[in-house]
């Protein structure tokens, strides 16, 4: 990072070097003095000397005023918030997340903050104050750094001009040639450079939280569709408020602000996923994707090969051109010699176009392969990396927006190729190829045309910094829109029975509309800078025509017609590039945008990397498994601990189960034996050794796993029970495992037997038979360990009675570990032992028996469904099980009678 110090001295340094080309002018004037143009020396460079001196005071006085207006506004001593801006902003504020109790309990609830105080409230609103100062200071700052773009800009243009009508002494002409253009180049960078230093002493430093982020983060309003990098949620009305990273994709939610200062919110770091230091700016990415396409590195030479050639024929034809009108013009005057000249221009030209056509389409060809491949890289890392991500990551990332990555901004962020290389890379070489033809066709009228180089160059460099944040609330808003609407179809039965089709209509609408409202602004500003650059190229154009053709009318041999006609054409040419090179600026912007999203993904490593650590198998693996000490919390709940100290010890050949009211941390628990988390401290041993030190897909391999919600593929019945088998299997092998399900019967009473399909989710299945099948694919997968959460759940008595037949074989026969989480007692009844969890921590265990001796809940479990006290049973599920003993009970004394 460059200090503001070297900043300083080196636009004192710009100053001096000024001031010397200055006098340097000013002594070759004086030198001159005897000459009968003397008098015309002095007076147009003691004009260039007042000049300079205006800038050595105006330029760093209107810096300071700057730095003084910004200041003042800043400061909230000098300037409270008026009426109409943070105080309104105050008014809405208890409605904020973080808001305090004190002003109602409906607000504390939506807070979900109950312990908020009243001083977080007035940080909060500090905050807000501050953020709002803080864009009045930087607008009124601009406004002033705008006259003083004005004044640099009408310099140079004064200076332009008078590089063309000043008096050269031939003797000198070159060296104030130089002068002349040095000095013009000078009025641009004393701008540039003050611009930067004041940049400096008025940026924000922001908050740097290194547990949560790497890079500092700003309170920002406004900022609706952005979701929380850790929590996902949206931010909320009025103010849309969140801490954003200026050189990332990240942004926290005042809520998972507020965890700041909580040792608990370390894994936070998983989002901030840019090596240490590394600032990330649009060049970032677009080295970034240069380097996916060098991958590709032959076809990609080709293509460059083809491009430098087209581009070299390009800038030679304006010279072809203009030989032709002088070999007309020589023709005419001299028809004997003047005709060889002109059919030489002539073949020449169509030499020219005949090879450019050729070139053209090579070079198209070369490039369209390569751009197509790297689409394809880049999804395929994208996937792998997305799919390699810990659980915990998913939990807080969105399915739409993850859809969207890989999609959209996938897509998007692959045509900087054809940008790169059509535009900026062939806009460059013509450009600079144009630029030294025109030097050489007439240097005088460059430097004048020259002159309007600058205003573009920053016109379009503020814009496309504009254009970028918009470009990203554009895809932050088209992101959510995504969301919602995969949300709402996902759960489309629970929006129709729901009567929800407006609200979610309303809220599409509303992402939809906030897209919209950047586009639109993004389009009015767009198109008033073209009306702008437009404009300014008119006027060269006008500038060029009248002075070249007053050269060419005087005569005198400076300029021929042909000369003039080539100058304007390289000049259209120049002109042309630098337009499509602005274009360049808000392509590679926009393609920034997406690739900063696809990049922060590829570059997301898991916690656990699934491959790291000693590899066991199937046949390695006993399947004794060993918690000590366990405990755990959600990294996007580190507030409150799931798990608070669990020990247990897991035999091979034994059936643990779960029992516990819902919410006791049942399935959390099995979610760490099956590594989809790690615990937060504290051990679990696979047969004796640290699982921290095994490979976990290794561990995965070895475990089968039923989970709450049965998760099926759109694909046939075979193939989802061959799901991740990663071994061959006999047709015996699967009808056994099924028939053990008891799904065999099922699968062959539909049409296509085993090759039917089972609809996205398993949708063509009821619950029971989805639940069946997933049993059935762990059956077929003979783990070591099998773990079911809530696997019989939608089984009648008579199925789960046969799963738990083939439960107790495969116990028996492949000495598997079974962790079974279950709300029915008929269940548990018969495994090896019985946990009771509640709020995370093992209440009692032991055998059925056992429990039942001891007196403890798992008895009064018992004995209150026994006694078929309704009022008294432990949860909402426990109800349930008593309606299904019940039933049976019914059923069995003949006093039910199921209509068919
Ligand atoms: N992905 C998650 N992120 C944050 N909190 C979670 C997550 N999953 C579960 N929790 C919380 O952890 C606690 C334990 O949940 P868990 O699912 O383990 O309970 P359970 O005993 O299995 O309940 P049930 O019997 O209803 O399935 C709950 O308070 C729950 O809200």
């Amino acid at each position: 990072m460059v200090s503001r110090r070297a900043h300083v001295l080196a636009i004192l340094a710009a100053f001096v070097l000024d001031l010397a080309v200055t006098g340097g002018l000013f002594a070759i004037g004086n030198i001159e003095k005897k000459d009968p143009h003397a008098t015309k020396y002095e007076s147009e460079t003691s004009d260039t000397f007042s000049c300079c001196l205006i800038r050595l005071v105006v330029f760093p006085l209107m810096s300071l005023l700057a730095l003084v207006v910004h200041r003042r506004t800043a400061s909230p001593q000098s300037r409270p918030c008026t009426a109409t801006s943070a105080s309104d902003l105050r008014v809405p504020l208890a409605e904020l997340p973080i808001s305090s109790t004190s002003t109602g309990s409906a607000r504390s609830n939506s807070s979900g903050s109950s312990g908020s105080s009243s001083s977080e409230k007035t940080v909060f609103e500090m905050n807000l104050d501050h953020a709002l100062l803080m864009k009045r200071a930087d607008r009124r700052k601009e406004v002033v750094m705008m006259m003083l773009f004005a004044i640099s800009t009408g310099m140079s243009f004064y200076n332009g001009i008078k590089c063309i009508v000043f008096h050269y002494d031939a003797n000198y002409l070159v060296l104030q040639g130089t002068l002349q253009a040095i000095t013009m180049i000078m009025i641009n960078v004393e701008y540039f450079m003050l611009k930067n230093v004041l940049n400096k002493f008025t940026e924000d430093q922001g908050e740097l939280i290194p547990h949560m982020h790497m890079h500092p983060l700003f309170f920002q309003t406004e900022l609706k569709c952005h979701r929380c990098a850790v929590c996902g949620d949206s931010m909320k009305r009025p103010h849309y408020v969140a801490h954003i990273c200026r050189s990332c994709n990240f942004g926290l939610c005042p809520r998972c602000y507020k965890q700041k200062d909580k040792t608990s919110a370390k894994g936070f770091g998983a989002w901030s996923v840019r090596r240490a230091g590394e600032q990330i700016t649009t060049w970032t990415y677009f080295k970034r994707i240069v380097l996916i396409a060098l991958d590709f590195w032959p076809t990609l030479v080709a293509a460059l090969a083809c491009l430098v050639i087209v581009q070299l024929l390009q800038i030679l034809t304006p010279n072809v051109q203009g030989s032709i009108f002088d070999g007309i013009i020589a023709f005419l005057q001299h028809p004997e010699s003047g005709r060889g000249h002109f059919e030489t221009a002539m073949l020449t030209y169509v030499v020219v176009n005949v090879l450019q056509g050729c070139f053209s389409g090579l070079k198209a060809l070369a490039q369209e392969l390569v751009q197509r491949r790297m689409a394809c890289s880049v999804r395929l890392q994208l996937f792998a990396s997305v799919i390699r991500m810990d659980i915990a990551f998913f939990d807080t990332m969105h399915t739409g927006q993850l859809t969207s990555r890989l999609t959209n901004d996938a897509g998007e962020m692959t045509q900087p190729l054809n940008t790169l290389m059509n535009d900026l890379l062939a806009n460059v070489l013509l450009l600079v190829g144009g630029m030294l033809m025109a030097f050489r066709t007439s240097w005088k009228l460059s430097i004048l045309s020259l002159t309007i180089v600058p205003p573009i160059t920053y016109s379009y460099r503020a814009y496309a910094h504009w254009a970028r944040k918009v470009r990203l609330s554009i895809q932050c808003a088209m992101g959510e829109a995504n969301s919602t609407a995969t949300d709402a179809i996902s759960n489309i039965r629970t929006v129709r029975g729901f009567s929800t089709e407006e609200f979610e209509s309303g809220n599409f609408s509303d992402s939809i509309n906030t897209s919209l409202g950047h586009g639109v602004r993004n389009a009015y500003v767009g198109a008033s800078m073209t009306a702008f650059t437009t404009y300014l190229n008119l006027g060269t154009a006008v500038l060029i025509l009248w002075y070249g053709g007053q050269q060419v009318c005087d005569g005198n041999g400076q300029m021929s017609i042909g000369s003039l006609i080539t100058f304007q054409l390289y000049w259209n040419m120049m002109n042309n590039a630098f337009i499509s090179l602005g274009n360049v600026f808000n392509d590679l912007i926009r393609s920034s945008s997406a690739a900063e999203r696809v990049f922060s993904l590829i570059d997301a490593r898991p916690d656990v990397n699934p491959d790291e650590g000693e590899v066991v198998t199937r046949e390695s693996v006993k399947g004794h498994l060993q918690l000590k000490g366990i405990q755990f919390w959600y990294r996007s709940r580190p507030d409150s601990l799931v798990l608070k100290g669990i020990d247990l010890d897991l035999h091979p050949g034994t059936s643990t189960a779960l029992v516990g009211k819902s919410g006791g941390g049942k399935s959390t628990l099995v979610n760490l034996l099956m590594r989809f988390y790690e615990p937060t401290a504290g051990d679990i041993l696979l047969d004796g050794r640290n699982t921290k030190t095994l490979s976990s897909k290794g561990v995965r391999q070895c475990c089968g796993f039923v989970a709450q919600d049965t998760q099926l593929f759109s694909c046939s019945v075979e193939e989802n029970l061959a799901y991740g088998l990663g071994r061959d299997y006999t047709k015996e092998e699967l009808i056994h495992a099924c028939k053990a399900a008891n799904v065999h019967e099922f699968i062959l009473d539909m049409e296509e037997g085993y090759d039917t399909r089972v609809g996205e989710k398993g949708i063509m299945l009821s619950g029971g038979q989805k639940q069946r099948l997933a049993i059935a694919r762990c059956f077929l997968r003979r783990p070591r360990m099998l773990f079911l959460d809530e696997a019989t759940s939608a089984l009648d008595a008579e199925n789960e009675a046969m799963v738990q037949a083939a439960l107790e074989k495969l116990i028996s026969e492949l000495r598997s570990t079974v962790v079974l989480i279950a709300h029915r007692l008929s269940t548990v009844i018969n495994a090896t032992q019985i946990c009771v969890v509640h709020k995370g921590a093992i209440m009692e265990h032991g055998t059925h028996e056992e429990l039942l001796k001891t007196g403890g809940v798992y008895s009064q479990l018992v004995s209150r469904q026994l006694s078929r006290d309704a009022s008294a049973v432990m949860d909402a599920k426990g109800k349930q099980c008593e309606i299904d003993g019940l039933i049976e009970e019914m059923e069995t004394t003949g006093g039910l009678h199921l209509e068919q």
